[in-house]
């Protein structure tokens, strides 16, 4: 599947120390896992964890979920045994925590070989060095770190997250003048759904391709707010039908619901379309 096509709506994080979950996870409709080996896994599990992440990825089962890999940093005792651990496994990606720069995304491209990377965008010099991170040619994916950022910036947590807004959109605009995926940060309070539906719906409207998720109960919300929904698909057939109608009688402006629609708006359609067309594809 084409990297910006692919659905990203419901991002899951399984800490990879956990076997029951990994297992519940095969029959979740999520569209990526995080199989994480860093800050949800204990300083005494994670060699047993590594081991059964390995041994667990390598026996499959994942079906079209994309597979993304969480590894302990590079400057931990951990990292560089998890790169060689997790290389031959069939990960789609692995994701670096803590990611400052395009150099430190260059050190683990220089362990790993040509599996595409994603960076944890979560330090206060990651967010500034964004573009250059995203122009690295072997990164392909953001994630936010919601949490570790909050914790450097020293901010307090806010519903409407406006103590972050900054650092989020200075990833969202590297992401996309680079062609990489953006996925927003985890939700903490896992049993509030209205909280949880309200920050996915802010995470759409900013631009993110999806949201990072804990549990399983999170997982809906998400794949409905991430989606188009069947008035923006609507809204998509109608826009294309009407430009090209309107290209057919030699105009370059169409109108739709009292709104002009041009060149650009078509290219929006059929990211729209293009995108509904594949959920139904990994959901089907
Ligand atoms: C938050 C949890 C610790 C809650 O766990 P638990 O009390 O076991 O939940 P439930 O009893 O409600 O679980 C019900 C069933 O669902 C399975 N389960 C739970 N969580 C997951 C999951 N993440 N993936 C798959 N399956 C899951 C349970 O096994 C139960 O299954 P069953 O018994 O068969 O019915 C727990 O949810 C959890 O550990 N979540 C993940 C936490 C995590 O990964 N944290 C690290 C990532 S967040 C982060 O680091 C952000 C970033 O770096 C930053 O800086 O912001
Ligand atoms: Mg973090």
């Amino acid at each position: 599947m084409e990297q910006l096509a692919r659905p990203y709506r419901s991002v899951l994080y399984i800490p990879g120390s956990k076997a029951r979950a990994l297992e519940k996870a095969k029959g979740l409709p999520v569209d990526a896992i995080i199989f994480d080996l860093e800050d949800a896994v204990a300083v005494e599990e994670k060699a047993a964890a590594r081991a059964l992440l390995a041994e667990t990825l390598t026996a499959g089962g994942y079906g079209p979920r994309m597979k993304i890999v969480r590894i302990n940093g590079l400057d931990t005792e951990w990292g560089a045994a998890d790169v060689a651990a997790m290389k031959n496994v069939g990960a789609d990606a692995i994701l670096l925590p803590k990611v400052n720069s395009a150099a430190d995304v260059q050190a683990l491209a220089d362990l790993l070989g040509d599996t595409p990377i994603w960076a944890m965008m979560e330090t206060p010099l990651g967010i500034l060095n964004a573009a250059e991170i995203a122009a690295h040619p072997q990164l392909t994916g953001f994630v936010l770190g919601t949490n570790d950022l909050a914790k450097d910036l020293n901010t307090r947590f806010r519903a409407d997250r406006e103590p972050l807004l900054t650092s989020l959109q200075l990833c969202l605009l590297a992401a996309r003048a680079h062609g990489v995926v953006a996925i927003d940060g985890v939700y903490n309070a896992f049993k509030d759904e209205e909280g949880l539906r309200a920050e996915c719906e802010q995470g759409r409207d900013m631009g993110f391709d999806g949201k990072t998720l804990i549990h399983p109960a999170q997982v809906a919300i998400a794949n409905e707010a991430f989606a188009p929904s069947e008035a923006e698909i609507d809204l998509a057939k109608r826009q294309i039908a009407a430009f090209e109608a309107a290209e057919a009688a030699g105009q370059g402006v169409a109108v739709v619901d009292g709104k002009i629609v041009e060149n650009l708006h078509i290219v929006t359609a059929r990211q729209t379309l293009s995108k509904a067309k594949a959920i139904a594809a990994l959901e089907g």
